[in-house]
C-alpha cells in the first residue's frame, strides 16, 4: 500500500478513534455537568419544600390558639392565624414557581391536591373558630387538628424525593441532606407535640392517658432523631456552626420547650390548672422551635455551599474537557499537516526525481535539500545519485565514443581513410550474401598504381603516401554511395560497385582509370608528378559466387593489364 494511501487511511481511523474518544469523554462531562445542574435546582425544592412544611407546621400553631380562644375572639390571635397563613401561602407559591423552573427532577409533591387539602382544613378551622367554644367537642377539634396534620406529610414527601435526587447528584453531601431531613422532621415532630396539648389546654382538662402515651411517643421520636443528627456527625464545611446550632436545639427546645411540656403533664396529673390557655401555650412553646430551624438552614447552607462547588467543578471540568477536546484535534490536524508537507510531499517528490533519474532525465529539482532533517539527507543523497549519475552517463559516453573510433579505426587504413582489406571483406560478404540471395551480378574493380616502387624510389617514401592519399580521394569523389571503396594492400585498391553488370563495371573502372591519369600531383618542390594505374575487372552471378574467386578473377584481369602495357582496363574473362 502507498505511504499516501496508508497515512489518509491511519488519519480517517486515528480521526474516529480521537473523536469517539473525546465524544465520549464530552458526553460524560456534559452528563455529569446535567446532572450536578439538576442536583441544584433539587436542592433548591428540597428548601422550598421545607419551608412549605414547616410554614404548615407552624399554622397549626396559631390555629391551635384560635380554636382554644374563648368568647369573644381575641384578634391577635386572629391576626397571627391570617399572618401564619398568609407565610404558609407565600412558601407554597414559591415552591409552586420552583417546580416551573424544575427541568430534571420528578414532581413528587401534587400542588393541587395539597391546596384543595389546605382549603378544607382551613375551611374546617374558620367553621370551628367561629363556633361558640361549647360547641368545639374534642372530636371536632381533633378533626380539625388533624386535617392541619396531613397537610405536612405531603410537602415532607416532596422533601423526601427532591432529598434523593438531590443524593443521587451530590453523593458527597448526603449525610448532610440526610441530617437536615431529619431536623425538618425533629420541627414536625415538636410541632405535633406541642398540639397534643391543644385539646387539653382549649377544654382546660386533664391529660388523658392515651395523651400521655402521645406525648412519650412524641418524645421519643424526637430524642431519636436529635441522635440520628448526632450520630450523622458533624461533616461538612462548618462544624463549629453546627455544633452552635445543635447545642441551642438541646437547650432551647430540649431544655425549654420540652420543660414546658413537662410542666403541663405535670399540673395534669396534680390536677392543677395550666396557668395558660392554646394561645399562650403556643405562644412560649413555638419559639422554643426556632433552634430546629436554625439547624435546618445551617445544613441546607452547608449543603447548598458544597453543591454549588461541586457544580462549578462539573462546569470547569466540562470546559477543559471541551477545550482540551478542540486543542487535540487541532494538534492531530497540524501534525498530520506537517507531516504530509514534510514527509510525504517530499517523500512523493523523491520518488518521481528517482523515476525520473532512472528514465535517464537528469533535471534539477533542488527543493527542500536545504532541509536539516532526515528528508533533507535523503534529498541530498539523491542529489549526489543524480550527479554520479550524470558522470557515469558522460564516461560512458565517452567510452562510447573511444570504442567507435577504436572500430573506426580498425576498418579504416590510417593513411588513406578508405576501408582497409578487413573491413572491405566484411562489407562485401554482406553484400555478397544478399547478391546470392536475389541472384544478382556482383561485381569487383581491382586497380594498382603503376611503377609505384619507382615513385617511392624517386621521390621518396612520403611522396609515395602522397600518391596513395591523392589516388584514393581521386577515386573516392568519382564513387557514388552504396560503391564499397578499400585500400587492399600497398598500393592495391578494391571497387565493389552495387549490383551491376560486368560492362557497367567495366565502364566504372575506365572512369576510374582516366580521373587517375588526368589527375597531376604537385610535389613540395615544385615537381609535378603524374601517375596511372591498371585495373581488372571480374564479376559474377548465382548462388556459387565467392568473394575469393571474384578477387582472383580481378586480380588475374589486373595482371593481364599490368602485362599489356599499364594505365588500362582488362575483363575477367
Ligand atoms: N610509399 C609507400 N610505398 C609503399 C606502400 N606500400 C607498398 N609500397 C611500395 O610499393 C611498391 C610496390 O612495388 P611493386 O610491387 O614492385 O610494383 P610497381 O613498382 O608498382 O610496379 P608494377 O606494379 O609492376 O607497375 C614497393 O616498393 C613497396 O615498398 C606505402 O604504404 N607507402
Amino acid at each position: 500500500m502507498k505511504i499516501s494511501r496508508l497515512l489518509t487511511l491511519s488519519t480517517a481511523v486515528l480521526a474516529l478513534l480521537v473523536f469517539g474518544m473525546l465524544g465520549h469523554i464530552t458526553r460524560e462531562a456534559w452528563l455529569h455537568y446535567d446532572d450536578t445542574s439538576a442536583g441544584l435546582q433539587a436542592l433548591r425544592l428540597t428548601q422550598r419544600a421545607m419551608i412549605a412544611a414547616e410554614k404548615l407546621s407552624f399554622e397549626r400553631g396559631p390555629v391551635n390558639a384560635v380554636l382554644g380562644d374563648r368568647q369573644p375572639a381575641d384578634p391577635a390571635r386572629r391576626d397571627r392565624l391570617t399572618r401564619a397563613r398568609a407565610a404558609t401561602d407565600l412558601a407554597l407559591i414559591q415552591l409552586e414557581r420552583e417546580l416551573q423552573n424544575d427541568f430534571g427532577t420528578q414532581h413528587p409533591v401534587e400542588m393541587a391536591s395539597l391546596y384543595q387539602a389546605l382549603a378544607e382544613a382551613r375551611n374546617t378551622v374558620d367553621t370551628l373558630a367561629s363556633a361558640a367554644p361549647a360547641e368545639r367537642t374534642p372530636e371536632l377539634l381533633k378533626n380539625a387538628i388533624g386535617r392541619m396534620f396531613a397537610l405536612v406529610p405531603l410537602a415532607l414527601d416532596a422533601v423526601g424525593g427532591y432529598t434523593l435526587a438531590s443524593e443521587r447528584a451530590y453523593p458527597r453531601i448526603s449525610r448532610t441532606l440526610i441530617k437536615t431531613r431529619y431536623a425538618v422532621e425533629l420541627r414536625e415532630y415538636a410541632g405535633r407535640l406541642g398540639s397534643v396539648l391543644t385539646v387539653p389546654l382549649a377544654k382546660r382538662q386533664a391529660l388523658v392517658p392515651a395523651e400521655h402515651e402521645q406525648l412519650e411517643m412524641l418524645r421519643g421520636r424526637l430524642a431519636q432523631l436529635r441522635q440520628q443528627i448526632q450520630a450523622l456527625g458533624e461533616d461538612g464545611g462548618n462544624p463549629a456552626g453546627f455544633n452552635t446550632v445543635m447545642a441551642r436545639v438541646d437547650e432551647i427546645y430540649f431544655g425549654t420547650g420540652l420543660g414546658l411540656v413537662a410542666g403541663i403533664e405535670a399540673a395534669s396529673r396534680a390536677g392543677r390548672d395550666y396557668g395558660m390557655d392554646t394561645g399562650q401555650f403556643a405562644q412560649r412553646y413555638v419559639p422554643t422551635m426556632t433552634p430546629i430551624l436554625s439547624l435546618r438552614d445551617e445544613l441546607l447552607q452547608e449543603a447548598q455551599t458544597q453543591a454549588q462547588s461541586d457544580h462549578e467543578h462539573a462546569r470547569t471540568e466540562l470546559l477543559i474537557v471541551c477545550s482540551s477536546g478542540v486543542a487535540i484535534l487541532l494538534a492531530l490536524t497540524l501534525l498530520l499537516l506537517i507531516v504530509r508537507r514534510r514527509v510525504i510531499v517530499p517523500l512523493l517528490r523523491a520518488t518521481r526525481a528517482v523515476i525520473r533519474l532512472g528514465n535517464g532525465d537528469y533535471s534539477r529539482d533542488s527543493s527542500g535539500s536545504q532541509r536539516a532533517d532526515e528528508i533533507g539527507d535523503m534529498l541530498r543523497a539523491l542529489s549526489t545519485l543524480r550527479t554520479n549519475s550524470i558522470e557515469r552517463q558522460q564516461l560512458e559516453l565517452e567510452r562510447q565514443h573511444l570504442i567507435d573510433e577504436l572500430r573506426r579505426r580498425a576498418d579504416t587504413d590510417y593513411l588513406t581513410g578508405l576501408l582497409n582489406r578487413r573491413a572491405f571483406t566484411t562489407a562485401s560478404t554482406q553484400r555478397l550474401r544478399r547478391a546470392r540471395g536475389r541472384n544478382e551480378t556482383l561485381a569487383v574493380v581491382l586497380f594498382d598504381i603503376d611503377h609505384f616502387k619507382s615513385v617511392n624510389d624517386s621521390h621518396g617514401h612520403e611522396t609515395g603516401d602522397q600518391v596513395l592519399i591523392r589516388v584514393a580521394s581521386v577515386v573516392r569523389e568519382e564513387l557514388r554511395d552504396g560503391e564499397i571503396l578499400a585500400r587492399h594492400g600497398g598500393e592495391e585498391f578494391v571497387v565493389m560497385p552495387a549490383h551491376c553488370t560486368q560492362e557497367q563495371a567495366c565502364a566504372l573502372a575506365e572512369r576510374l582509370r582516366s580521373a587517375i591519369a588526368s589527375e597531376p600531383l604537385t610535389l613540395a618542390d615544385g615537381h609535378i608528378l603524374r601517375v596511372t594505374a591498371s585495373f581488372g575487372v571480374a564479376s559474377a552471378a548465382g548462388p556459387q559466387i565467392s568473394l575469393d574467386d571474384l578477387l582472383h578473377a580481378a586480380d588475374l584481369a589486373l595482371y593481364r593489364a599490368k602485362r599489356k602495357g599499364r594505365n588500362r582496363v582488362e575483363s575477367a574473362a
